[in-house]
């Protein structure tokens, strides 16, 4: 029987998702994309579920769109006739992004789509032969997963511009020094720190770190003034919790704290 396109599996309290065309350096597919936005709805709304790794199989990360389907199946007419929205590619996270924290574990290409989708995560760690770029001019394509918008958001401006019009790839070193990536590991690692830093992220109050990510997502672009009403709002809401009373106490008593969720 054929591999599913995507694997998901649940590693404590971190959902491992983990893009799986290997033999086609994980070049994503409709199959792919429904499964990821079915992973996105679960981080969502599982309980269980206190963060997400977003990885690929085969020692690489994504190379974009499968070129080769392209080639047989251009995408327009499905664009133009209303059967796709490209405004919003959930399974990119273009025009979605979720509640709780998302780590990118990347090794090798993560190239066109694979550095579109990688805008959408939160913590990114790479492995050193890894390699990015925004490459759809080159083939004539335009960066529908969002860069044009988003990359200039995320890195300084001459840098995004230099990479969405000249297509080149760039190493993880690059990549850290532009800050697209927080973390550069030896190869064979990005997966392993990427489950360390979930696990950080997992012992935290859950509360607390949806409210920091709520935060930062609905205070993006807003002026400070107006950003730090909301701030204040979702952080008396943490603060009212019961989480927020163990956490102090624990500290008090010398122990881990336990923390619910509520
Ligand atoms: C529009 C968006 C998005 O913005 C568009 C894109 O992402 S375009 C993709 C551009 N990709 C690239 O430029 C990367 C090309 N590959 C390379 O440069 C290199 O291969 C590499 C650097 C990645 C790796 O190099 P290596 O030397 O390590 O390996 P190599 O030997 O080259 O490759 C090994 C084998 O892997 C094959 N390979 C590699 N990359 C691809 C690829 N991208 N496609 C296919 N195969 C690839 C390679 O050929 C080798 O195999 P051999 O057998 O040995 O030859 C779009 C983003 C998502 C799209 C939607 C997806 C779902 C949809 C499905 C539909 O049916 C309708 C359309 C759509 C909705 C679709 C619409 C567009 C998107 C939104």
């Amino acid at each position: 029987m054929a591999e599913p396109h995507a694997l998901v599996s649940l590693e404590g309290h971190t959902l491992v998702v983990t893009m799986n065309r290997p033999e086609a350096r994980n070049a994503l597919t409709g199959e792919m994309l429904s499964i990821m936005v079915e992973a996105w709805d679960r981080v969502d709304s599982d309980d269980q579920v206190r963060s997400c790794v977003l990885t690929g199989a085969g020692g690489a990360f994504c190379a974009g769109a499968d070129l080769k389907s392209m080639s047989r199946n251009a995408p327009d007419k499905s664009f133009s006739n209303g059967s796709f929205d490209p405004s919003r590619i959930e399974g990119l996270l273009k025009g979605r992004r979720l509640t709780k924290p998302l780590i990118a574990a990347v090794e090798g290409p993560a190239i066109a789509g694979g550095t579109e989708i990688l805008q959408g995560t939160d913590i990114r760690v790479a492995a050193e032969s890894a390699k990015f770029g925004v490459s759809e001019p080159r083939w004539g394509l335009f960066p529908m997963g969002g860069s044009a918008v988003r990359l200039p958001r995320q890195i300084p401006y001459t840098v995004a511009a230099d990479l969405l019009l000249t297509g080149r790839h760039i190493t993880a070193a690059e990549a850290r020094d532009i800050g697209l990536v927080g973390h550069v590991v030896p190869d064979g690692q990005a997966l392993a720190r990427a489950l360390e830093l979930a696990h950080l992220i997992n012992d935290n109050g859950p509360l607390a770190i949806r409210a920091i990510l709520k935060t930062i997502r609905d205070t993006e672009g807003m002026h400070e003034e107006e950003a730090f009403k909301l701030d204040a709002k979702y952080g008396i809401e943490v603060f009212a919790s019961a989480d927020a009373k163990e956490g102090p106490k624990a500290f008090t008593e010398k122990r881990k704290p336990h923390f619910q969720g509520r």
